[in-house]
């Protein structure tokens, strides 16, 4: 069978590498070795091979430079390649699904909601005080961070799109919403119990409830100043005409890609800080810093955010140490050619950014947890930085994210010690997660 899946994928002008078993491929082995499956091919095959995983023949590309080449040119025929699953359950107009004009539309309704006027005016009001109150009484507490982070990412998001607070609204859309990030994740096998099945269900109640949040708006003459009323008054205007549906995909598409990246990177940031004390001094002392002639109920406004200089390199350390994002993957609409090789038309390209977060040339000894080496070079701007990816599709939620884990440091540094209770296991592949929670028993300063 073995042989059976290297002839049948044997083509002229192919990358070296192997296929794996009939329909599984490759696919086990990168679950479980991870890192070490991409690192042992690229050892025999060099950095751009080809295998089979997730369900497509696919070319795993480690070189920077190429994988740049890629993020840049999405016209050239590498158009986003993400799973099935995601697709039907994120809808036809997600933004990281869609090409073309219709993404050209939906990025730059995206990009006006979140663009840095809007963080400083509107978001990072509402998101201070959602923090403050979100953390408030933990103290004398055990609580598991990786719970409280994903909650609050979600809160934290309903609250700038559509202002809604904690409550039974929030819960019953929080119900679906984990469902629907599960659904996205999983095999598209349509049967109850599956939970594809599961995320299209909650899809379908999301779509329903967020469509009789629209008409609710639509009949009030209430202003909301939050990112549904922005993307509703520039509903038919010169801007961005974005239909229902599409305003939709984009509010989902808005919490599915800030749930587990801000989430996480929060969690793991609060770990890093815990085991390395002279960063978290440095931190607190920023912070200590920017609540001087503050009183507790002062919130932080856009120039405090801009003067946590050691807060963002924390963030950005955190990123690369934790890799939170492994790598982005597109599909070919053509043949294309690269690096000498032909990578035939509809094959998945898997643009693996990982290893560059551990190439000593960019970052010197790389395994060490060293905030300080963002402040002395401008590595933000590095050709090869691409924690949050690249080109066309660079993140549009960079500075919302940012601003977000960096608000929450802020208070929970400021207001709280803490230590880790019992071990806490934490897995970095194939994405981070603590599998028994990562719990800390938090004290007041
Ligand atoms: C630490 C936080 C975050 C990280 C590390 C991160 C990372 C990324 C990466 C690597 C991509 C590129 C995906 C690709 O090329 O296929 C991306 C795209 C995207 N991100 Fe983020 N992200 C973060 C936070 C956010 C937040 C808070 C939002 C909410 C606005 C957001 C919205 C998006 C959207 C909508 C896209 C798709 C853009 C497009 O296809 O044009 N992200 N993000």
């Amino acid at each position: 069978l073995l042989r059976w899946n290297e002839v049948r994928y044997r083509k002229k002008g192919l990358p070296p590498g192997t296929m794996g078993w009939p329909l599984f491929g490759e696919t086990t082995e990168f679950l479980k070795q991870g890192p070490s499956f991409m690192k042992n091919q690229r050892l025999r095959y060099g950095s751009l091979f080809k295998s089979h995983i997730l369900g497509c023949p696919t070319v795993v590309c480690m070189d920077p430079e190429l994988n740049r080449f890629v993020l840049m040119n999405e016209g050239k025929g590498f158009i986003p390649g993400y799973p099935q699953s995601m697709l039907d359950i994120l809808g036809r107009s997600n933004i990281a699904s869609v090409h073309g004009e219709l993404h050209k539309t939906m990025r730059s309704a995206m990009l006006g909601l979140v663009s840095p006027p809007m963080i400083r005016d509107q978001l990072l009001p509402k998101i201070d005080e959602f923090m403050r109150s979100y953390i408030d009484n933990w103290s004398g507490q055990v609580i598991d961070l990786q719970e409280k982070t994903k909650e609050m990412a979600l809160m934290s998001a309903l609250k700038q799109i559509a202002s809604i607070e904690t409550g039974p609204v929030s819960e019953a859309l929080k119900g679906e919403l984990f469902k629907l990030v599960l659904g996205t994740l999983s095999l598209p096998i349509n049967f109850p119990g599956t939970n594809y099945h599961h995320g299209l269900k909650a899809r379908k109640k999301l779509v329903s409830m967020l469509q009789c949040l629209i008409d609710e708006r639509r009949s009030s003459s209430c202003s909301y100043n939050d990112m549904l009323d922005s993307l509703l008054k520039s509903h038919g205007s010169s801007k961005a005409k974005l239909d229902d549906e599409q305003i939709i995909d984009l509010i989902i598409a808005l919490v599915y890609s800030g749930y587990e990246t801000v989430s996480t990177t929060s969690m793991m940031a609060v770990k890093y800080l815990h085991d390395h004390p002279r960063a978290l001094e440095e931190l607190r002392n920023e912070h200590s810093e920017i609540r001087k002639g503050k009183s507790r109920e002062d919130a932080i406004d856009w120039n405090n955010y801009k003067s946590m200089r050691f807060t963002r390199a924390v963030i950005l350390e955190t990123l690369r140490m934790a890799t939170v994002v492994n790598g982005v993957l597109r599909k070919t609409t053509q043949d294309v050619p690269m690096k000498g090789f032909v990578i035939p038309k509809g094959w998945r390209i898997y643009v693996y950014t990982r290893e560059i977060n551990y190439d000593p040339a960019m970052y010197p000894e790389p395994l060490t947890f060293n905030p300080w080496r963002w402040l002395d070079k401008n590595l933000e701007s590095h050709q090869h930085f691409m924690l949050f990816g690249g080109g066309g599709r660079m993140c549009p939620g960079k500075e919302l994210g940012t601003a977000e884990i960096a608000t929450f440091l802020h208070y929970f540094v400021t207001r709280y010690r803490w230590e880790e209770v019992g071990v806490n296991n934490i897995l970095k592949f194939p994405r981070v997660q603590a599998p028994d929670g990562l719990r800390i028993r938090v004290w007041d300063r």
